[in-house]
């Protein structure tokens, strides 16, 4: 069927379904602009040839169609849940720095060229501005009873640096996260239990990303609420289930709306209901959760690290409440997928090196709570975990717009340009890193050259770089250390990684935890 076909097919089929809109009445607006679309896109395509829409800058790219611009590329040549293999393609067809031409005619500048990549990541900013998800904004501003703000994922400007200042001064302190240990120390230890219940006699661990999905939902609402909730009991709740079923359609809403039809933008289509279903249902969980923890904070003379971001962050007196509520669900959201792909996918890559495992090892005591001294005294697991994020991070590419012209790789670029620079695909390349291809913890070791460390940028780069970096790199080298303080990691054959807007393992992953 054709494109417009499939347009006003899906539209028709949801109307017939009935479900109410969340966006303002458009009676009949949508047909009228998708019947005009279809015969617009009809009447261009049989006159003009791909080759003859102008592009706004002049560099390869993908043949662009008048309207849908080279999205078609994504509902046709590609697949939205491979997008990373999609735009290695890409690469490949077109060079280092290409540009695709958005619905509407916004460009978008690809870049994986070393010196681009520096040239953009390092250029000082105040408001680093990051492109915004447009579904969450359209959202959020239709429901000012709940969102003072887009948050601080999606805000710009001011308005993001009031936020990023009263929100993340605790999260990125040292002394706040290191106050922490203890009760991470608690989270692994109970992780690694339920682990051993779930192993089979053989070591297999089938659904392990499934634990390490609670293992991020128990720690990430430690950390942001200030007190344990139970993901890591053997039987986990059913909300527990359902907060971690609709984060992951959340982040896969986000992907479809930026990379599908733009269809949401016009109709309530299935895409929008479903982004709304799971980000109303994450602020109802998270709602309850955060008065529950309010309600045990106050009933309780527990004096720890883990009670300080949250407390601190509801007594803030700058801050309006929706934004409070707002930026823990933020927080949440964020920290929970990452975390949890991240530690399969550095098991995944250490499964390969057994002896890696064992150097690691031999860099540990034999049991017992870990503190941050024995982290320092085990390089060989900040080496693998660093390597893990160069190979296979979770976040492929990092989105900015330019505050200022700027000439990449030889290229003029007007302020205001959309950039993506593709870290990963820059990390793989021979010129940019000594055997690109292999998982080699021991280079960030003993340094060979070539050894571009500063394109490895799993968090981001400058002002807004990720808050939870220094709370997930102490995690991911405790739970590293525990895990094979107690087993050998194994995994038979390669993961099968696919992009849900992060790239993660095509779940169930199996493991073998095995002991040494
Ligand atoms: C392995 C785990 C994680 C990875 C790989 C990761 C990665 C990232 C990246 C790449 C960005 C964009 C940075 C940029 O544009 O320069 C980001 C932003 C963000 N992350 Fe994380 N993240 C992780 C965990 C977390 C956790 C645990 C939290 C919360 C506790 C969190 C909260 C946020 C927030 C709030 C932002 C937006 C910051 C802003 O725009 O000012 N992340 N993260």
């Amino acid at each position: 069927m054709s494109l417009p076909g499939s347009f006003l097919l899906s539209y028709y089929v949801e109307s017939f379904l009935g479900s109410p809109r969340p966006l303002v009445d458009w009676s009949g607006v949508p047909t009228i602009i998708l019947v005009v679309l279809a015969l617009v896109m009809a009447a261009t395509a049989m006159i003009v040839r791909p080759g003859d829409v102008k592009r706004p800058i002049r560099l390869p790219g993908p043949p662009a169609l008048p309207i849908i611009g080279t999205r078609w590329l994504f509902w046709s040549r590609y697949k939205l849940n491979k997008l990373h293999e999609a735009y290695e393609d890409m690469f490949r067809r077109y060079g280092l720095v290409f540009v695709e031409v958005m619905p509407g005619g916004a460009t978008l500048v690809s870049i994986a060229e070393r010196g681009a990549l520096e040239a953009v990541l390092r250029t000082p900013s105040r408001r680093p501005y990051r492109p915004p998800t447009e579904i969450v904004q359209v959202y959020r501003r239709s429901r000012p009873d709940r969102y003072a703000s887009t948050g601080l994922v999606n805000e710009q400007g001011e308005k993001w640096h009031h936020l990023r200042r009263h929100l993340t001064s605790e999260l990125t302190s040292p002394q706040t996260i290191q106050g922490f240990i203890p009760q991470l120390n608690n989270i692994c230890d109970d992780f690694l239990a339920l682990l051993k219940n779930c192993r089979r006699s053989d070591g297999t661990v089938l659904g392990f990303d499934h634990l390490t999905n609670r293992m991020g939902l128990e720690s990430v609402c430690g950390l942001m609420l200030g007190t344990r909730l139970g993901f890591l009991e053997r039987c986990m709740s059913g909300r527990a289930a359902t907060l971690a079923a609709v984060v992951k359609a959340h982040f896969r809403a986000q992907r479809d709306s930026y990379y599908g039809a733009p269809l949401w933008k016009f109709a309530p289509t299935t895409l929008y209901k479903t982004f709304v279903k799971s980000e109303e249902t994450i602020h109802s969980i998270v709602s309850e959760l955060m008065e529950e923890a309010r309600s045990r904070t106050r009933g309780s003379s527990q004096d720890d690290g883990m009670q300080e971001i949250f407390l601190k962050i509801l007594a803030n007196p700058e801050l309006d409440m929706r934004d409070k509520k707002a930026a823990v669900i933020d927080f949440i959201t964020a920290g929970i997928e990452t975390l949890a792909n991240s530690l399969v996918f550095l098991l995944y890559l250490l499964s390969r090196r057994p002896d890696w495992q064992q150097r690691i090892r031999s860099e540990l005591p034999s049991c017992g709570d870990l503190g941050i001294e024995d982290l320092v005294s085990a390089p060989s697991i900040k080496a693998a975990t660093n390597e893990a994020f160069r190979v296979l991070p979770t976040v492929p590419f990092l989105a900015r717009l330019l505050e200022q012209p700027m000439n990449i790789a030889g290229h003029n670029f007007p302020a205001g340009t959309f950039i993506l620079a593709h870290t990963v695909t820059a990390c793989k390349r021979e010129e940019n890193f000594w055997r690109a291809g292999e998982y080699l913890p021991e280079r960030w070791i003993n340094v060979r050259e070539p050894h571009a460390a500063s394109l490895v940028a799993p968090f981001g780069r400058g002002k807004r770089m990720c808050p939870g970096k220094r709370f997930v790199e102490m995690e991911l080298h405790l739970l590293v250390a525990k895990i094979i303080q107690q087993w050998r990691v194994e995994f038979d054959g390669e993961i099968d990684v696919q992009f849900d807007f992060l790239l993660s393992p095509k779940s169930p992953v199996s493991l073998r935890l095995v002991e040494w």
